[in-house]
C-alpha cells in the first residue's frame, strides 16, 4: 500500500500528496502547523477571503492561534461557529452555515476552511461543495480521527434520519494541514477513537503496519515521534486508495472496514456521543467484521483474538455490550444496514477479511446470515 510513498521529510514535517490530476493536493503533517496556516493558505490561494467554520470547543482552544496566523498573512476572514457533536451534521446547521457564507459575500474562488474534527470537516466540506456549486475547501483537522481519515479524500456530508452520511458529495480539499501538536491536548477518549481508524489501515491492507502498531501504540499515545509516523503512514495509505478510486466504484470501499456495523451502531444510539463516538463504533464494527468473517470460515479464531487484543489493549470498545444503555433488536440493525451506501441493487455489501491486511469487498451478503449473527452478538 505504501509503494507510492511520495513523502518529503523536512524540518520534522511530512507532506503526503493526494494525486488526483488537477485536483491533487498536499497533506502537510507536523507540529505547529496551525501557526503557519495563514502563510500556507495564502501561498495556495493568494488574495482569497475565508469563512472559517469551527465548533465551540475547538474555537476555545485553537481559534485565536489560527486568526493570528491569518491576520499575519493579511487573509480577510469571517468565523462561523457550530455546536460540537455528531448532531451538528444535520440539515439545519448545513442551511445556517451556507447562509452565513453567502451573507459574508464570499465568491466561488474564496475558501471555506474547516477547523475541527470529523463533524466540522464533513459539514464544512459539504457546504463548500454546495455554495455557488463548489467553493475552495481547506481542512485544518484538530483530532486524530480527522487527521488520519476524514480530512483526506473528499467525502463530505451530513446525516439523515435514515442513516449516517446519507446526504453529501465528493469534494476534495485544496490543502490539508494536520498540526500534530494539537493532539497533545486532545481528550483521551477522542484520541483512542481516532486510533481505531489508524488500526483500520493495517487491518485492511497492510499487515506490517498492523504489527508495527502492536509494537508502537504506546509511543503513539504518549506523543513520541511514532505519532507523526502513524499519521503520515495512515494518510499515505488513504491517499493511495483515494488516488486509485476517488468515487468509490471499487477499492475505496475497503476504507469502510468496520463502518457498515459501526454506522448502524451510531444510528442505533441516535448519534448520542455520550454513548458512542464514531471511532468507537468503528472499533466495535471492525471486531464484528472479523467475527463475521470467522463465522463465514474466512479466518480462524487466532486472527480474531489478535485484533481483539490490540484494540482492547489500546482501550477501545470491542463488543456491542460495551455501549451503555439499551439497543434495538437485530432486525432494526438490518433496516439501517439496508440503507448503507454500499448496497447495490438491494444486495448488502460488507468489508470482510481473509487475514490481517487482507480485507476485501463482499457484495450480496445474505441478510439472514447478518441477522442471525447480530442476534447472537446482541445477547447481553
Ligand atoms: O474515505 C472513505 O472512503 C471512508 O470510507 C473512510 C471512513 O473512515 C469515513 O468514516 C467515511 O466518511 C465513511 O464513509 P461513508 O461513505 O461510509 O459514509
Amino acid at each position: 500500500m505504501a509503494d507510492t510513498l511520495v513523502a518529503e521529510q523536512a524540518a520534522n514535517r511530512t507532506t503526503v500528496q493526494v494525486d488526483l490530476g488537477s485536483r491533487s493536493y498536499p497533506i502537510k503533517i507536523g507540529r505547529s502547523l496551525l501557526a503557519e496556516a495563514g502563510a500556507e493558505i495564502a501561498n495556495v490561494l493568494p488574495g482569497a477571503r475565508l469563512a472559517v467554520v469551527t465548533d465551540e470547543t475547538v474555537a476555545r482552544f485553537h481559534l485565536d492561534a489560527l486568526r493570528t496566523s491569518l491576520d499575519a498573512a493579511s487573509l480577510d476572514h469571517t468565523v462561523i461557529t457550530v455546536p460540537p457533536g455528531e448532531s451538528t451534521k444535520c440539515y439545519a446547521e448545513f442551511e445556517r452555515v451556507c447562509d452565513e457564507v453567502l451573507a459574508a459575500r464570499l465568491e466561488r474562488g474564496d475558501a471555506v476552511v474547516a477547523l475541527g474534527g470529523g463533524v466540522v470537516g464533513d459539514l464544512t466540506g459539504y457546504v463548500a461543495a454546495s455554495v455557488r456549486r463548489g467553493m475552495v475547501f481547506v481542512q485544518l483537522p484538530t483530532t486524530l480521527l480527522a487527521q488520519v481519515d476524514s480530512s483526506v479524500g473528499g467525502k463530505t456530508g451530513i446525516n439523515s434520519r435514515h442513516g449516517k452520511n446519507l446526504i453529501g458529495a465528493f469534494h476534495q480539499p485544496a490543502l490539508v494541514l494536520a498540526d500534530t501538536g494539537i493532539l497533545d491536548t486532545l481528550p483521551m477518549r477522542d484520541f483512542r477513537a481516532g486510533y481505531a481508524e489508524v488500526v483500520k489501515y493495517g487491518l485492511l491492507g497492510d499487515a506490517a503496519f498492523f504489527a508495527w502498531l502492536e509494537d508502537n501504540w504506546q509511543a503513539i499515545f504518549s506523543g513520541g515521534p511514532e505519532r507523526e509516523e502513524a499519521v503520515a503512514r495512515s494518510c499515505q495509505a488513504k491517499a493511495d486508495v483515494v488516488a486509485a478510486d476517488e468515487l468509490e466504484s471499487g477499492r475505496r470501499a475497503l476504507l469502510n472496514l468496520g463502518h457498515t456495523f459501526g454506522h448502524a451502531l451510531e444510528a442505533a444510539v441516535s448519534y448520542e456521543t455520550s454513548r458512542l463516538v464514531h471511532g468507537e463504533g468503528v472499533s466495535i464494527g471492525m471486531m464484528l467484521a472479523h467475527e463475521f468473517s470467522e463465522r463465514l470460515g474466512l479466518i480462524g479464531p487466532e486472527t480474531v483474538e489478535r485484533v481483539h487484543k490490540h484494540l482492547s489493549d489500546a482501550g477501545l470498545p470491542v463488543k456491542i455490550q460495551d455501549i451503555p444503555g439499551q439497543l434495538p433488536p437485530a432486525e432494526t440493525f438490518l433496516d439501517i444496514i439496508a440503507q448503507d451506501k454500499k448496497v447495490t441493487r438491494g444486495a448488502l455489501t460488507f468489508i470482510l477479511t481473509r487475514g490481517i491486511g487482507e480485507a476485501f469487498v463482499e457484495k450480496g451478503v445474505e441478510p439472514a446470515l447478518v441477522t442471525d449473527f447480530l442476534k447472537e452478538k446482541l445477547v447481553p
